[in-house]
């Protein structure tokens, strides 16, 4: 029966389980035979809370009541993939690495800050952390880096990201690897050139700024482009993401990756050797 842990392989827990990435997971977690579904998380007073996470996502029972215990869930797993939102994660990685447990996040919006929690918490346990988990996007970062590093600010930079209606963050997680891929690429800080939310009279555009789009809208899983234009001429990297499962892949491969290796936060990168 799927969800029937099986000895030997890793025992994951899925936060946000309800949720649109949480739903996904349980479906790879389930259908894989290199990892085994031992908790399913929501959140405190979610209607998900005391059913199977089988049922509650409308097919056949799993054998996993859907908690709002974390230290529990914790307690038995291997690894727990999180797709929630900044404050949940950020507490998730110290109950995490209390229970040693590997951490892959794609959660985004994180703040600095939060990111600093994440990297204390590193120092006990694996966390692996992305904006985006899809082998196709952690691809276009290296050639982002490679492009950016063969051109000059004659190439303004623009990063354009499309999301469905219900992202609550912007740029995307995945827009600011990108950016961060185009500034190391140019030997420069995101931070110093980085220009977000153009609107009214925003005056010309500053040379080696590195610009952010993004739209909003209907069902779009996620797209990417980095335009590098000059005078007369236009490159643009794209990628189109049409099914969530690519990420729940990636995720999926990190939690077997992250298992037996030395505490530190990792990426895809790493994950994927690129
Ligand atoms: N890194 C990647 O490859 C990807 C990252 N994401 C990111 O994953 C996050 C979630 O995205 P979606 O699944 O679309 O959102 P969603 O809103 O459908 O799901 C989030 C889930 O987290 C739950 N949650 C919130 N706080 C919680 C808590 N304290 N305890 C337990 N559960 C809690 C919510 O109840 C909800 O079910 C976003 O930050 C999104 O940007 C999404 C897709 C790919
Ligand atoms: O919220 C989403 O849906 C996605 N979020 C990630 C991001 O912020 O880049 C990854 C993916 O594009 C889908």
């Amino acid at each position: 029966m799927m969800g029937t842990p099986m000895t030997g392989t890793p025992g994951i827990v899925i936060t946000g389980a309800s949720g649109r990435m949480g739903q996904m997971l349980v479906q790879a977690v389930t259908q894989s035979d290199a990892c085994h579904l031992v908790a399913a998380l929501e959140r405190e007073g979610h209607a998900w809370v005391g059913q199977d996470i089988g049922t509650a996502m409308g097919g056949a029972a799993l054998g996993v009541t859907v908690t709002d215990d974390p230290v529990a869930a914790f307690a038995k797993a291997q690894a727990v993939i999180d797709f929630t939102a900044p404050a949940a994660t950020v507490a998730f990685a110290g109950l995490a690495a209390q229970a040693r447990a590997v951490h892959v996040i794609g959660t985004t919006g994180l703040s600095d800050d939060d990111i600093a929690a994440i990297d204390r918490a590193a120092h006990h346990a694996v966390i692996v952390r992305a904006g985006n988990m899809s082998l196709g996007v952690n691809l276009l970062v290296q050639l982002t880096k490679k492009v950016a590093a063969a051109l000059d600010e004659d190439f303004d930079i623009e990063v354009i990201e499309a999301h469905h209606r219900h992202k609550v963050d912007a740029p995307s997680g995945t827009a600011l690897m990108l950016g961060e891929a185009a500034a190391t690429g140019r030997g420069v800080e995101l931070a110093d050139v980085r220009d977000s939310g153009r609107d009214g009279i925003t005056g010309a555009r500053k040379r080696g700024d590195i610009g952010f789009t993004a739209i909003r809208g209907g069902d779009i899983v996620g797209e990417h482009d980095v335009m590098f234009a000059a005078d007369g001429e236009r490159i643009t990297l794209r990628h189109v993401a049409t099914d969530r499962r690519v990420f729940a892949r990636g995720a999926l491969k990190a939690a077997i990756w992250g298992q037996d290796r030395a505490p530190g936060h990792y990426d895809m990168l790493d994950v994927l050797g690129l």
